[in-house]
């Protein structure tokens, strides 16, 4: 079993219980950077759901998922959405491309023009059944159930003003992508993630395919029923000026099955310059995520800080 602590979303939310929670969450930032989160009142069907209309797109022919690749998207960086086939992403150099097939997508709103925003050129109902729509409906669902209640409690910890999380995440920016690691297995590379903080929901499967780097060794992340798996990101490591950890994690998926998992990367407005309570770290979010998708697509130096990591 995994010793990864567990947060309620629901004591988190709940004025008798938020203070008592919040110190718990303190302490797993601190040592952690990895926890589950329980209580969170997103329903397991609807997860259930988005995993079955994924996997009917993945089995489309590989000429139909490729033609919403990224050379197909109308956003800036077009590398942000759509389509990516297998061993298109590298998340460690020295793993090599990562053995799964993805899909990413966004906030849509076609006449957002800014980075990362924008509209995904995604395959409708009649191409694959449910893919979009289920998608779109479980983002709402998250942005709208979890996301402000776990970025507002991570503020407070912050220390920040009373409406910062209002002011620099009203809208978040969201990278939400679904992943299929093939039966076949292998490795994803070592890394950290960019943002502020991601949520992982999973398919319920007994393989240990998700691991976390901490205390100098791999601690494997099971999908628990009931639970999602959150981590801190890169960006919100520097704004606790490195109280909080951005944690390290890979994916070994050794089969049988096919694994399916559905993760949503959560970042400030991408209009937002924010600088850490103790003023060690001042960045702008658009920068910052350019440079991550710079090493990630252009120069091949993985997610994160995948290249300061063995
Ligand atoms: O699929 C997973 O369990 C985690 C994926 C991940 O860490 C990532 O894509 O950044
Ligand atoms: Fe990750």
């Amino acid at each position: 079993m995994t010793n990864l602590p567990k947060i309620s979303l629901a004591k988190l939310s709940s004025d008798e219980t938020r203070a008592e929670e919040q110190q718990r969450l303190r302490v797993v930032c601190e040592e952690y950077g990895f926890f589950y989160l329980i209580e969170h009142g997103i329903a397991k069907e609807q997860i259930a759901q988005t995993i079955d209309a994924s996997r009917r797109f993945f089995a489309l022919p590989q000429a139909a998922k490729e033609r919403y690749g990224h050379a197909s998207q109308d956003v800036y960086p077009a590398t942000a959405r759509g389509y990516i086939p297998l061993h298109g992403e590298m998340l460690h150099p020295e793993a090599g491309p990562d053995p799964k097939e993805m899909f990413d997508l966004g906030i849509e709103n076609e006449s957002d023009r800014r980075p990362f925003a924008g509209r995904t050129h995604i395959p409708d109902d009649a191409i694959a059944p449910g893919f979009a729509r289920s998608l779109l409906a479980l983002q709402a669902t998250v942005l709208n159930g979890v996301v402000p209640q776990l970025g507002m409690a991570l503020a407070e910890l912050l220390g920040m003003e009373e409406d910062w999380f209002r002011r620099h995440f009203s809208p978040p920016t969201v990278l939400q992508r679904v992943i299929r690691y093939p039966s076949t297995g292998g490795t994803a590379g070592k890394h950290t993630d960019g943002g502020f903080f991601t949520l992982l929901l999973q398919e319920e499967l007994p393989t240990r395919s998700l691991q976390v780097w901490f205390r100098e060794r791999w601690t494997p992340v099971p999908s628990l029923p009931d639970s999602l798996v959150v981590n801190l990101g890169d960006m919100l490591q520097a704004l606790s000026d490195g109280r909080f950890k951005s944690t390290p994690h890979q994916v070994v998926h050794g089969g049988p099955a096919e694994r399916i998992s559905l993760p949503f990367f959560i970042y400030p407005d991408i209009d937002a310059r924010l600088t850490s309570r103790q003023g060690n770290h001042t960045f702008s979010v658009a920068e910052m995520m350019l440079r991550n998708f710079e090493s990630v697509w252009e120069k091949g130096n993985g997610g994160g800080r995948a290249r300061e990591l063995q």
